[in-house]
């Protein structure tokens, strides 16, 4: 049986003098080490994406991190810091592309920014700046610290009791977790269940249990180093198990 397919949204990059569909590496590697499936990246074409075309192939979606946020404007608020990157061609695929996905029960894996724009696009908000909101930790990273600390763990989160996610993990109540974002999830969605916390009682895992299919959103990097990890290996050997699954079924239905 072929691996199963899991399209990897790109973002809108840059470099140099030309504008590239780009995805990081370590996000389509995580697809293939902690997933045993196939990534296909997905371009960042809006409007122009045909929605049903990319659907009708896949398995699975990985949501991956990005420096850009997602536009307020999808949760009525006006962009709070304007020097902060923002990727519209991405938030024009992504969002319609996830509430298509989950409708349709199709594996979701999704990470930071990812995961932001998850509950954005259920008709949730986010925090434009977690550190200036009161009784909330900083929870960007060090801009002048090696990539190694960055990436590195950086504050426990804690497993919803009994949810999902602690089920996924045998059990654990607490797990230490990276962290690289300024924004996070402030109104959660309908139909979202918190799956981990940080102290400050942000949201930091959830899944949407409303959706038929696998879902998993994380505001850390568990695709970082991922083979040295067996709390990543474990999310993403899950979510490798759905896509397998979901792939079964579509292919006993055609
Ligand atoms: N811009 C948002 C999202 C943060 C995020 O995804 N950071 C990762 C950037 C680098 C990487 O892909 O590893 C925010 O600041 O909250």
């Amino acid at each position: 049986m072929r691996r199963p397919i899991v399209l990897v949204p790109a973002c809108t990059r840059q470099i140099g003098p030309h504008p590239y569909h780009a995805a990081q590496l370590k996000y389509v590697d995580a697809v293939v080490l902690g997933a045993d499936c196939a990534p296909m990246i997905l371009p960042a074409l809006g409007a122009a994406l045909d929605l049903e075309a990319s659907l009708a192939v896949c398995d699975g979606i990985m949501l991956t991190g990005s420096a850009s946020n997602v536009h307020p404007s999808y949760y009525d608020q006006d962009v709070l810091d304007p020097g902060l990157p923002q990727d519209r061609a991405r938030d024009a695929t992504t969002l319609p592309l996830i509430r298509a996905a989950l409708e349709r029960g199709i594996p979701i894996i999704a990470v930071c920014r990812g995961f932001q724009e998850m509950n954005v696009a259920l008709g949730g908000s986010l925090y434009q700046a977690v550190q200036e909101v009161e009784g909330k930790m900083d929870h960007r990273e060090d801009p002048d610290a090696a990539i190694e600390d960055q990436y590195g763990p950086a504050h426990d989160v804690m497993l919803t009791p009994g949810g999902a996610f602690q089920r996924m993990l045998g059990g654990l109540d607490r797990i230490a977790v990276n962290s690289l974002h300024g924004q996070g999830v402030d109104r959660l969605a309908p139909g979202i269940a918190i799956e981990a916390v940080s102290r400050d009682g942000l949201v930091e895992a959830f899944s949407v249990p409303s959706a038929p299919g696998f879902t998993l959103a994380v505001q850390w990097h568990p695709e970082w180093q991922i083979l040295d990890n067996p709390d990543s290996m474990t999310m993403f050997g899950a979510f490798g198990q759905a896509c397998r699954a979901f792939q079964a079924r579509r292919e006993g239905s055609a």
